[in-house]
């Protein structure tokens, strides 16, 4: 069974304004990066998945829950961190703690603590008098301290400082470890690159591309720096592969889809001073998906 199965599920605002009918199946122990750039329909998805909002047609299951006639039953065995974290201001997160772990059957102070600790955050202060990141970190806590098989973030890593976002990543990673499925909302590319084995892409409501990470990755083309010592015999630009090549003089910037060793063979007669390959980051992809006027040549 699928940890989360999503067939036909929408939730329209207004025409056109919300999340657009999506299919998705997302199987036990995997990291899913649902990722999307600010308005697309993250949030509008998550809320939905979690029972939060009506659908408006399809449905989904979580564990084998209907995420909107058995609710509740999706609640109890769900971690999950809202994209706006609330919390009571009067109490502090240790008393949170406390409270998550009286409620839920897997959760145990201990593990609610040792969360807390390896993000550094205070457990004695009142959450109303703590920071954004500080209170996004107790929300992170009790998420993750629910023990939950499966973790629904909403952009996670929001407002929190370098070492934290390192540590929440290593915390999914752990989860994962652990045969729970993370489905982590994000519209931050060099995260979800770093933790996910697969990436939906979400534009206007409606889910565009879904692939494993290393598949997406393996479809980029690589940045191609060529820095020549003579005047080159051979016209790269024209190469079967490259696109949107440019000669400057000497140098040469190009985009190159195939093996590298077919260029460097091609490359073999003449003289370089430098030779780059780059690979292209989940960045590119997200920016040749959403801005296909972008210049591919940097
Ligand atoms: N309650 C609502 N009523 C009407 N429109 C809404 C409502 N909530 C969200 N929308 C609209 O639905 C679209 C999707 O919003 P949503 O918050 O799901 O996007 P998101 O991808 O989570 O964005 P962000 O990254 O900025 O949080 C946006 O156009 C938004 O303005």
């Amino acid at each position: 069974m699928n940890a989360i199965e999503i067939s036909g599920l929408s939730k329209l605002y207004a025409p056109g304004v919300g999340l657009k009918p999506m299919t998705l199946a997302v199987p036990p122990g995997e990291i899913f990066g649902f990722l999307g750039p600010n308005g697309a329909g993250k949030t509008t998805t998550i809320r939905t998945l979690l029972g939060f909002l009506r659908p408006g047609g399809g449905q989904a299951q979580i564990l084998g829950h209907d995420v909107w006639r058995e609710r509740e039953a999706v609640h109890a065995r769900v971690g999950y961190l809202p994209g706006d974290v609330h919390l009571r201001p009067e109490w502090t997160a240790g008393e949170l703690i406390r409270r998550t772990a009286a409620l839920r059957p897997a959760a145990t102070p201990e593990h609610g603590t040792q969360v807390a600790r390896r993000l550094t955050l205070d457990l004695n202060r009142r959450v109303g008098t703590l920071s954004k990141g500080n209170r996004q970190k107790v929300g992170l806590v009790l998420a993750l301290m629910t023990g939950a098989e499966v973790l629904i973030l909403d952009e996670p890593t929001d407002g929190l400082d370098p070492l934290a976002q390192e540590t929440v990543l290593e915390l999914l990673r752990e989860a994962r470890a652990g045969g729970r499925t993370v489905f982590l909302s994000s519209h931050v590319l060099g995260e979800v690159e770093r933790v996910a084995d697969r990436v939906g892409l979400i534009r206007a409501g409606e889910l565009i591309r879904v692939e494993e990470l290393a598949t997406l990755k393996a479809s980029l083309p690589q940045q191609v720096r060529v820095s020549f010592a003579a005047p080159p015999q051979l016209r790269l630009a024209e190469l079967p592969g490259m696109s949107g090549g440019e000669q400057l003089g000497l140098d040469f910037r190009g985009l190159w889809r195939g093996a590298p060793d077919t260029l460097i063979r091609a490359l073999a007669r003449e003289s370089l001073r430098s030779l780059s390959l780059t690979p292209s980051s989940l960045e590119d992809a997200f920016l040749g998906e959403y801005r296909p006027e972008v210049p591919h040549v940097a």
